[in-house]
């Protein structure tokens, strides 16, 4: 089946800056897929690409088999991009929006799903309102909207619950959650680490315009431990190199400990007592997608 997107040597530079140092990376199709990487990896970059917006310096792009340059028509009817930045026409209602992006895919008669679209995102009593008149996480759903206007297959989100209340959060990742069950591909980045791990089945992590790390979510919250072991020490000890080598995080002055199988937290415990450790509080527990996320990019 053809890949729902697929990008090949994909570099961008800005004057100096690497934005994109060769990006390899195919998401297939009815994926919900995650696009992960600190402030400034070149995760916008690569989306702005895909949409046409950005011109990369070589490699190539396509959204359902449409090349992003070549066929740049048919790739962008395939694609619906949500922004990160919050770009509007302040004059429009956000019915007036919907109905002239639809035009702007050659729509005419679309008022069904515009009202289909309203409702699952909880605007229909606002469709009337003028896009400024919109409160912050009004304005996100209204653009997450605009890009669903001429139904597109694939669906690239980026940041789209930034500044979002935690209720709205809920009810825009069940539609995007139907979407991507009605067969839509979903690409989601996003800064809300613990939202990647519940939507995405498969993530990679950007750095410095690298992909770093590509697997399933489930592997990659095993890639450092199976487990955690966390506890909390009356004061800070020397731990020594064996030990050490076993620790994931230090935080408040609780430590983490990874392993793999219950046998090892005894020598663990052992090996923090004969360090001189007293031990004030301890937990079991899974790793996260933010503790694999920090080691990840520490790696490299
Ligand atoms: N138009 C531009 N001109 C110059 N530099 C740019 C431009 N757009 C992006 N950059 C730079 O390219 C790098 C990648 O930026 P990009 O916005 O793609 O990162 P990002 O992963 O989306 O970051 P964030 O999580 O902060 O949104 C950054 O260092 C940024 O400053």
């Amino acid at each position: 089946m053809t890949p729902a997107i697929r990008i090949a040597g994909v570099t961008k530079r800005f004057r100096s800056l690497q934005a994109l140092a060769g990006v390899d990376l195919e998401v297939a199709q009815g994926e919900f897929f995650g696009l992960l990487g600190p402030n400034g990896a070149g995760k916008t970059t690569l989306i702005s690409s895909l949409s046409g917006l950005a011109r990369p310096d070589s490699g190539t792009l396509e959204v359902m088999g449409h090349d992003v340059v070549r066929d740049y028509r048919a790739a962008r009817m395939a694609l619906g991009v949500v922004p990160q930045e919050l770009v509007f026409d302040p004059f429009f209602s956000v019915r007036e929006m919907l109905v002239l992006q639809s035009g702007y895919f050659g729509i005419k008669k679309n008022d069904a799903w515009i009202d289909e679209i309203l409702h699952h995102l909880d605007l229909t009593t606002k469709a009337n309102a003028n896009m400024r008149m919109l409160s912050g996480g009004m304005k996100r759903r209204a653009l997450v909207a605009q890009a669903l206007v001429h139904r597109p297959p694939v669906i690239v989100l980026d940041e789209p619950t930034a500044g979002v209340d935690v209720e709205l959060r809920q009810g825009l990742w069940t539609f995007i959650r139907k979407l991507n069950q009605d067969g839509h591909t979903i690409v989601l980045t996003t800064h809300y680490l613990e939202e990647a791990e519940t939507l995405c089945g498969r993530i990679a992590m950007l750095k410095a315009g690298r992909i770093v790390a590509l697997d399933t979510t489930a592997n990659l919250l095993q890639r450092f431990a199976s487990h955690l072991l966390q506890v909390k020490l009356a004061a800070p000890v020397a731990l020594p190199p064996l030990l050490a080598a076993k620790l994931l995080r230090e935080a408040d002055g609780g430590l983490e400990f990874g392993f793999e199988h219950f046998d090892d937290v005894a020598d663990i415990l052992a090996g923090v007592r004969a360090a001189g450790g007293s031990i004030v509080d301890m937990a079991l527990g899974k790793p996260d997608m933010e503790q694999v996320f920090v080691g990840i990019m520490n790696q490299n």
